[in-house]
């Protein structure tokens, strides 16, 4: 991460500190309640610049036997440092993302994630996660990432009759 930074402030518009995010996109992968096959990750703004998220270890996550699947754990720390962006401003898409796993993950725990925002230098947003089974101090994986900020409409512009969004919300997305 670079020394010299910006300033954090908290978006004005940005959730309050217990309450749930707002799904940036309901047909997303990891957090949307339409996303038939989706991790269905539920959000909660922290205070200042972090949020939390938990999710259940289903067994169709399963990647060895009875354990999580890797690509599965870093797609949950994908979407929920993804989301913290939005505490401070306008959407930001992954650049770069790491993860580290510690220790298997069983099916049929409840994964408890918290990902902080480390710091901001232009668009791009520093942000580290864990993961844990009830004890923050022994995380089970840890995760850190790169976002940087866009302009959500142009950049999705191209690519929206792709998405399984209903015709109306396409539409929603598309307007000026
Ligand atoms: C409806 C609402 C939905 C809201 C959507 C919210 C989704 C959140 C949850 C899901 C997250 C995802 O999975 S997102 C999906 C996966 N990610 C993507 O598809 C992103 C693909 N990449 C891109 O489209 C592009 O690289 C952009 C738009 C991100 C950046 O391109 P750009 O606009 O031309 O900007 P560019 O100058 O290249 O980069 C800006 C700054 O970032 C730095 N930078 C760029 N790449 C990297 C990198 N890999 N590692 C380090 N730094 C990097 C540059 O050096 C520069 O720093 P400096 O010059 O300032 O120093």
């Amino acid at each position: 991460m670079p020394t010299e930074l910006d300033p954090l402030e908290r978006h004005p518009k940005a959730v309050g500190p217990g309450e749930q995010m707002r799904m940036h996109n309901s047909t997303c992968f990891g957090c949307g309640e339409q996303s038939p096959a989706g991790l269905r990750l539920k959000m909660f703004a922290g205070d200042d610049f972090f949020v939390t998220a938990t999710m259940e270890v289903e067994s169709r996550f399963e990647g060895g036997p009875g354990v999580i699947h890797g690509g599965i754990l870093s797609t949950a720390f994908d979407d929920v440092m993804g989301m913290a962006p939005l505490l401070i401003g306008p959407s930001a898409v992954t650049v770069h993302l790491e993860v580290d796993y510690r220790r298997p993950i069983p099916i049929g725990s409840t994964l408890q994630f918290r990902a902080d925002i480390m710091g901001r230098q232009r668009r791009k947003v520093y942000t580290e996660a864990i993961a844990h089974i009830g004890d923050p101090d022994d995380p089970v994986a840890t995760a850190h990432a790169i976002f940087v900020t866009i302009r959500a409409r142009e950049h999705f512009a191209a690519h929206v009759e792709n998405s399984q969004l209903s015709d109306d919300d396409k539409r929603r997305l598309r307007a000026p």
